[in-house]
Parts: structure tokens; C-alpha cells; sequence
């Protein structure tokens, strides 16, 4: 990543930021706003949605008991959240902004553009999207070098990892200085230094989805088969350690070597060759349909609530939480 454009490292040190602006606040600018609130920093949101405040306000309350359980940053308040009535109000004074809008191309890229003309020089702005290279999201905006890409997984206030990566015309300063705030922020970060096609995880979890869905279509498995397959299966084993490390136990003492010499050969067997397959009204529905049965019942409140609290349990059986208030 290189750029002729105005270098953009940021005019804050990542280590000074105390005002941050989550624009878009759904599921997951809610859960920014949430994380950084809790952190301490003071937030400012926009969301042209009509009943964008109290829903913001609904779901950082719902994150709250998780926040305060983890521990609170001195000084970390709900009230030093603002939601202001205009885009431009809510970026003037912000020393980082991260950008969750919908999942629509050409949004992004006239929002990007927005958000860059009305936010202070050099400040750095990063986009939550689950898979829009940045190079294709950043061509309307004047200044696209402090233009990142910051994917989170959700909920952002619980899941630590965050995936950073520019675009072809970022600085690669700014793709450093927002992996840096993002650490000083509390969270995990894997850094990329050129566009992987749906980043790292996603990428993971996208051929894991579409396995999934081929299944439910083709009536291989249900929807509870195929939750309790991982939640009862290799779930358990990647909140510990990755793909890669469990794979190498499978090989016993030999490790790695062995578990290649042993069971590399069935990677061409023919368990899957697919692609994705239609989200025809049928799939839709039994997707949904087995969803609801799944959850017997709770609301999507009582479901987040029991995931966050589970999400805290895993964090802290894993040692990821060194002491109250410390998730890194
Ligand atoms: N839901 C998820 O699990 C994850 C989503 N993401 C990414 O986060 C972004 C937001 O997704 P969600 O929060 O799930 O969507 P959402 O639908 O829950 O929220 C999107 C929000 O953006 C607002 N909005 C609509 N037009 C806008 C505009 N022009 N400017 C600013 N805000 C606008 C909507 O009113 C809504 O509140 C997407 O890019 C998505 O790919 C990333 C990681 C996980
Ligand atoms: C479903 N999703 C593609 C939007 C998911 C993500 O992007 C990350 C996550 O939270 O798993």
C-alpha cells in the first residue's frame, strides 16, 4: 500500500485518543460505541435511522452488565455517550472514527467520502465491513489514504480480534497507527499488509457457513446438528487453540508431520467440492424456521444475554483476562 495523497498517520497519538465517533449504530456501531464507552473514552454516534437514539441506548444498556462484569475503564460512563443529530457533528472533534454501516458497495464508498470531507485532517477512519476490499470502497473519498479497514466480530465489546487492512491507495501509516489504537483500545489485531478476498477469519468462517447451508438445503443435517456439531465439537477445542495447533495433536507425538503423512491425502477425497449454494425462499426459511425452534423460546435479548455471559466465561477459563478490567 502506498499513496502520493496527504500522508495520514493520524494527529493524535494512538495512545491519546479520547474521542471516538462510531457512525452507523446497529448491531455492530452499537457494539463499538458500547466497547469504546467502556474503555473511557467519551463517543459521539450518527445514525440516520428515525429511532437511531434509543436503540444505540437499548443496546449499550444490554452490553453494560458485561462491560461493568469485566471491569470498567476509570471513568468509563454511559452518559459520556452523545448522539448527535448530523453526521458532521458527530466526526468534528473525533480523533478516530469507525464506520458501521450497512453492507451495501455503494454506500460505503459515498458515505466514505462523506466522512472524509467532514472529519479533521489526518484523522483516521475505519471501516467495520465483513469483506469490501478497502481499494474498491475508497475511490469517491478526496484524501483515501487514511482510509482503513477495521473488521470486527461480534459482539465488538466481547470478541477481541480486530482485522486491519488499507486499500491500495492507504498509507500504510494509517493501517499502523489504527492497529496500534485498536491495541491500546483493548482488542487482539491481525494486520494485513495487502487486501486478502474476505479477510482472514471471515474467510475461515464463509466455508464453513456455505458447508452449512448446503447441508440444511440438501436435508444432510438440521439447524440444531449443525450448531451442536461445533458447540459440541471442534468448537470447544478453537476457543484454546487454532485450526492449526489442533490439527498438529491429531498427528500424536509426530505432530504436524505425521498428522500431513497420515491424513493429508484425504484432502482430496470427495467430501466437498461446492459452491455456494442459492438462498432460494426454501433455504431461507428452514434457516429461520430452525433458528426458532433452536431457540425454544428465548428472545433475541435473552440470547444475548447468554452468549455474553458464556463469551466472559470462555474468556476468563482461557486466561485472556489477566485481571477484572483487563481482557489482553
Ligand atoms: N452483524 C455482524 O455480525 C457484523 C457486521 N459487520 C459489518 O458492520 C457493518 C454494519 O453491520 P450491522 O451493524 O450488522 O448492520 P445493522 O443493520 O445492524 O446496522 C446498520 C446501521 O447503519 C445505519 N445506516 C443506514 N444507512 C446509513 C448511512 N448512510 N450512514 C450511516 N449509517 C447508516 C442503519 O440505520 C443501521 O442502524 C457492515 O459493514 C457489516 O458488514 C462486521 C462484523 C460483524
Ligand atoms: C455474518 N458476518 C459475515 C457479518 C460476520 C462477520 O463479519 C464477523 C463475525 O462477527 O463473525
Amino acid at each position: 500500500m502506498h499513496s502520493s495523497e496527504t500522508t495520514a498517520s493520524g494527529t493524535t497519538s494512538p495512545e491519546d485518543v479520547r474521542r471516538v465517533a462510531c457512525v452507523g449504530a446497529g448491531v455492530i456501531g452499537g457494539g463499538w460505541a458500547a466497547h469504546f464507552l467502556a474503555r473511557g473514552y467519551d463517543v459521539t454516534a450518527w445514525d440516520p435511522a428515525p429511532d437511531a437514539g434509543p436503540k444505540l441506548r437499548r443496546l449499550v444498556d444490554a452490553a453494560w452488565p458485561a462491560l461493568t462484569s469485566l471491569g470498567l475503564a476509570e471513568g468509563a460512563s454511559t452518559d459520556r455517550l452523545t448522539v448527535t443529530d448530523t453526521l458532521e457533528q458527530a466526526v468534528a472533534d473525533a480523533q478516530f472514527v469507525q464506520e458501521s454501516a450497512p453492507e451495501k458497495l455503494d454506500l460505503k464508498r459515498d458515505l466514505l467520502a462523506r466522512l472524509d470531507a467532514a472529519t479533521p485532517p489526518g484523522v483516521v477512519i475505519a471501516s467495520s465491513t465483513s469483506g469490501y476490499p478497502m481499494t474498491d470502497m475508497q475511490t469517491a473519498a478526496a484524501d483515501p489514504s487514511r482510509l482503513v479497514v477495521g473488521h470486527p466480530f461480534n459482539p465488538p465489546y466481547l470478541i477481541p480480534l480486530v482485522e486491519v487492512v488499507g486499500g491500495e491507495r492507504t498509507d500504510a501509516a494509517a493501517v499502523a497507527w489504527a492497529s496500534r489504537f485498536y491495541e491500546v483500545a483493548g482488542k487482539s489485531v491481525i494486520t494485513m499488509d495487502h487486501e486478502v478476498p474476505g479477510f482472514i477469519a471471515n474467510r475461515l468462517q464463509e466455508a464453513l457457513w456455505r458447508e452449512a447451508l448446503h447441508m440444511v438445503a440438501s436435508g444432510e443435517a438440521t439447524v440444531r446438528d449443525i450448531d451442536l456439531s461445533i458447540t459440541e465439537g471442534p468448537g470447544l477445542r478453537w476457543a484454546v487453540m487454532g485450526p492449526m495447533l489442533t490439527f498438529a495433536l491429531a498427528g500424536g507425538e509426530g505432530g504436524m508431520a505425521h498428522m500431513l503423512d497420515h491424513f493429508g491425502p484425504s484432502l482430496k477425497s470427495p467430501w466437498t467440492r461446492l459452491e455456494a449454494p442459492e438462498l432460494d425462499k426454501e433455504l431461507y426459511d428452514a434457516v429461520v424456521a430452525g433458528c426458532d425452534e433452536a431457540a425454544d423460546g428465548r428472545s433475541i435479548a435473552d440470547l444475548v444475554a447468554e452468549r455474553d455471559r458464556g463469551v466472559i466465561d470462555v474468556l476468563r477459563a482461557t486466561g485472556r483476562l489477566n485481571r477484572e478490567g483487563d481482557s489482553r
